[in-house]
């Protein structure tokens, strides 16, 4: 079979090459850049002469990257190159004098000035996209944590309140006076989770979903399914160490959002989850051993059981369980937090030296 060559029509920009190679319907195509800078193509398909083998070569002006990115279609091959270097080409190849079957592709054709010109628009543009969405981002990370501050803050005030106001007698009504709003910022707090694995905040994903998970199955699981729980003092310390954190950590955020930063509440931020998150884990395991017989006696959630192995397996093993997950949870993220701490102290020390 003869070999043939085929129209070959083509454009530059700074940073790549455009080939548009008259053929239709391509077939067996292979293409290349070769060791000496050279590319070749050759292919099966419909173009001036009819359908026939097809190839040619081009050694380029300066170097280029070897990967090509091509796509057949049924009317034309179109290749696109990548340069080395972003640099404007005086011509497509190293012979000065221009192949015959050569041509410059007048669709995508732009002088130098006009692919700079292009290229400002596209940096325009990709800025002006990148800002709008740093705006939302940060629109919506301050929304999510104001609402959260205010949630925690009209729990930890009403709290407050009900404890000057009744003493003692405030510890047995705390999940009925609080716990819609507790419901509301805790399911609110699932995006807690998301928001890193979308790579909105740099949090990592497993302190927060430890943090989530954790309170959810007490808030959820414990108190919300058991009315024997809710009016337990144990309710009234749980929340409250929980809101306590939580009255200074979002207010933090917002402030970081904003790009400001208070000392006393940074050092609050980073400071109180000291006392306060053994404290809270030892609040959440003491309402998970109260439950214990609770499940046991009411059968709530528990699992059946093939005949041989007796009747159902009650859900307070599973809560065992959970009470060992709790340590590892409360290790993992004081871990974290003890880092977050040290990387936040150390890298303040450094900007002041
Ligand atoms: C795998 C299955 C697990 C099953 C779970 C079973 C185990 C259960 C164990 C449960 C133990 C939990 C007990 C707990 O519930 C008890 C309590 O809470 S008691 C009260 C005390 N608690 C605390 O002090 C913890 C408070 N919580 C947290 O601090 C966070 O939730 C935590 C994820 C633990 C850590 O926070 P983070 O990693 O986000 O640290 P940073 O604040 O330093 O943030 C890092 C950077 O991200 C930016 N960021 C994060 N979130 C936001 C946001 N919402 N908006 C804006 N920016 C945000 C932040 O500014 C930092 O940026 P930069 O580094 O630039 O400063």
């Amino acid at each position: 079979m003869q070999i043939l060559t085929p129209h070959v029509y083509w454009a530059q920009r700074h940073g790549e090459i455009y080939l548009r190679v008259e053929l239709s319907d391509a077939k067996n195509l292979d293409i290349n850049v070769q060791e000496n800078n050279t590319l070749q193509f050759r292919a099966l398909g419909h173009g001036a002469k009819g359908e026939h083998e097809y190839e040619f070569s081009l050694e380029f002006l300066e170097p280029v990257r070897p990967e090509i990115n091509h796509k057949s279609t049924q009317r034309q091959v179109d290749i696109k190159i990548k340069k080395q270097e972003e640099r404007w080409w005086d011509r497509l190849t190293l012979q000065e004098k221009k192949p015959v079957f050569l041509a410059p592709d007048f669709d995508r054709w732009l002088d130098e000035s006009d692919a700079e010109m292009e290229n400002e628009i596209k940096l325009y543009l990709f800025s002006y996209i990148f800002s709008a969405y740093l705006g939302l981002k940060r629109g919506y990370l301050f929304m999510y944590n104001l609402v959260q501050f205010l949630g925690f803050s009209w729990i930890f005030v009403n709290m407050t309140v009900r404890l000057f106001i009744l003493g003692q007698d405030s510890f047995y009504d705390t999940f009925h006076s609080t716990a819609d709003m507790m419901y509301f910022c805790q399911m609110m707090a699932v995006l807690e989770v998301v928001n890193p694995l979308l790579g909105l905040v740099k949090t990592g994903f497993f302190p927060a979903m430890i943090q989530v998970a954790g309170r959810n199955t007490i808030l959820f699981v414990i108190f919300g399914s058991l009315e024997e729980m809710q009016n337990r003092p144990v309710v009234f310390f749980v929340f409250y160490l929980w809101s306590t954190i939580e009255i200074f950590r979002y207010p933090f955020y917002m402030l970081a959002c904003i790009g400001t930063e208070w000392k006393l509440l940074t050092w609050l931020r980073y400071s109180i989850w000291i006392p306060l998150y053994p404290l809270g884990v030892i609040a959440e395991a003491v309402a998970v051993i109260q439950s214990l017989p609770i499940f046991d006696e009411t059968r709530l959630f528990s699992l059946p059981l093939p005949a041989v192995m007796g009747q159902s397996l009650s859900f307070s093993c599973i809560l065992q369980l959970y009470l060992a997950l709790m340590f590892l949870g409360l290790f993992i993220n004081f871990r974290h937090l003890y880092k977050q701490r040290r990387r936040r102290y150390r890298s303040r020390k450094r900007k002041v030296h």
